[in-house]
């Protein structure tokens, strides 16, 4: 499966091809969940992800869907992609309508231990170094674990600042954990850290330290940026 999706990758972008967002999700507003399995998931991935679910039978984790916000999941707050007239396009530019070409992820949520786990398969589309993820997609796998971590705990949040020590290549099509926690919260402020490694542990790939800014809750996003 991995190599059909490389092939078909390499030829869609020979051809010059623009992937498109699935027309049944845009057009008809309706959600699809794309963090669940799929033929192009490495059987390391699926015994990845069937660990995690399994944590999830006594409520200690919870899966979190992709198509809608951490904030869906949090009782008593608003969906935070409501004001937002692009929040239907965004799961499907992440992970595009090819199963395996883009970001193949599920996350999972600890809510006591404010920890947020995302299980990563990078596809083909993401390749920087030959053979290897390029780091903007780790970067932005990270902001959006993070993110979600943070969204938890503090609701409406921004990356104020994002650090990233890239310690060894994801090769593409392995799978990693990136693992994050929420460690301290100063008000609006809410400070994360993250790593991520391979699913045998033996190998760390990134660090991260982030800090979110809480935004606020009674006003829209286009709202809160016109007022600065
Ligand atoms: C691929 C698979 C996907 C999976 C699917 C999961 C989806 C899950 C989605 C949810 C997760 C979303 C994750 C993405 C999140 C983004 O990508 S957000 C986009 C990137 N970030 C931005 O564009 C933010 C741009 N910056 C801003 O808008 C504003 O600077 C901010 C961050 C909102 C803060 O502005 P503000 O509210 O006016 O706050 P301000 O008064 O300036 O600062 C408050 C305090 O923070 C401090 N501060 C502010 N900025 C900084 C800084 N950079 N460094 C240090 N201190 C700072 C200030 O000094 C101040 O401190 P005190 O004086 O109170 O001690």
């Amino acid at each position: 499966m991995w190599r059909n999706c490389v092939r078909l990758a390499r030829r869609g972008l020979g051809r010059g091809a623009v992937l498109r967002p699935d027309p049944t999700v845009s057009r008809c507003g309706v959600s699809k969940d794309y963090a669940l399995p799929n033929s192009s998931w490495s059987q390391g991935m699926m015994d990845l992800y069937s660990r995690f679910l399994e944590m999830c039978k006594d409520g200690t984790w919870k899966r979190i869907p992709s198509y809608s916000n951490s904030v869906d999941h949090i009782p008593g707050k608003a969906f935070w992609g409501v004001h937002s007239k692009y929040q239907p396009q965004l799961w499907q530019t992440i992970n595009m309508d090819t199963e395996g070409v883009g970001f193949e992820y599920a996350m999972f949520l600890n809510p006591s231990e404010k920890r947020m786990v995302c299980l990563f398969q990078p596809g083909p589309y993401l390749e920087g170094p030959s053979g290897f993820a390029h780091g903007g997609s780790t970067a932005t796998i990270i902001d959006s674990t993070i993110g979600s971590c943070a969204t938890f705990v503090a609701g409406r949040v921004m990356t104020a600042n994002l650090s990233i020590n890239y310690r060894n290549p994801i090769p593409l099509g392995s799978v990693v954990l990136v693992d994050s926690k929420v460690d301290q919260v100063e008000g609006r402020k809410v400070f994360l850290s993250c790593h991520v490694r391979s699913i045998d542990g033996q190998t760390l790939h990134a660090e991260a330290t982030a800090l979110f800014i809480r935004l606020d809750s009674t006003k829209s996003l286009q709202q809160q940026m016109s007022c600065q």
